[in-house]
């Protein structure tokens, strides 16, 4: 079994759907799955009280993160609106609380993959999705990107090789077919690559090229 957390932000449900659609996609390829939300910060900029308070109801059993979904899962998946061509300030918030946990190094070698909504075209869904690739990084984690290579890619609304972006033109819950399409995946990619990693990474067998004591001098003796 590939255990699977979704952290996520949304105020106006886009990325919510992504979200949505991502762990339906994990739960049917047989993932066990958890879905998160970051918690909120004070005075966020609402565009759209009204979807704000819709998702508020619809998100109110959602658990919020914490970093026991992280160490847990083989797979994590960062879904963020975008602010000012970056992350969501709530996501980055999480982010920053993660050093328990990422400096001991025990988010290395999950599988990682982000994704974003934005209202424009060309105004910073993949900015931001490459902020996050920042962080993963610094969790020795493995990004995982869309690449270009899968036909679902080609659709109109999709083409980003980094992570599914939507263009939601500030309406709220509104992502296309396309980009369901997308997410799903970019989820399932993520996964397969978790599971590749998980098998891979177990003792044996261990990498052939290098001596054990080698291995052992960089801590990869794992
Ligand atoms: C503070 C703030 C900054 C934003 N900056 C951007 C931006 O740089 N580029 C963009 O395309 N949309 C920007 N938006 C719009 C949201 O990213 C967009 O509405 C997105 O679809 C919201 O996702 P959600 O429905 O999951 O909340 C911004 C919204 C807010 C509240």
């Amino acid at each position: 079994m590939t255990n699977i957390t979704i952290v996520f932000h949304s105020r106006s449900g886009n990325t919510y759907q992504l979200v949505e659609r991502a762990a339906k996609a994990a739960l049917d390829a047989g993932a066990d799955v958890r879905v998160r939300k970051t918690p909120e910060l004070p005075d966020p900029m609402i565009l759209d009280q009204d979807a704000y308070a819709d998702l508020a109801a619809a998100t109110e059993d959602v658990p919020a993160a914490d970093l026991d979904d992280l160490t847990w899962a083989d797979a994590i998946m960062v879904g963020t609106p975008v602010h000012y061509g970056l992350p969501a300030p709530q996501i980055m918030n999480f982010i920053d609380h993660t050093g328990p946990v990422a400096i001991p190094g025990k988010l290395m070698n999950k599988a990682v993959s982000a994704f974003a909504s934005g209202s424009m075209p060309h105004a910073g869904q993949q900015a931001a999705i490459l902020a996050l690739h920042n962080a993963f990084c610094h969790w020795g984690a493995v990004i995982v990107p869309n690449g270009s290579a899968a036909a679902v890619l080609h659709q109109p609304g999709n083409g980003a090789p980094y992570g599914t972006g939507t263009i939601s033109r500030h309406r709220a819950n509104s992502v296309t077919e396309d980009n369901f399409d997308a997410i799903e995946y970019q989820t399932l990619r993520t996964l397969q690559v978790a599971r590749a990693l998980s098998e891979g990474l177990r003792p044996e067998p261990k990498i052939a090229l290098v001596s054990e004591e080698r291995l052992r001098t960089f801590g990869l003796d794992i």
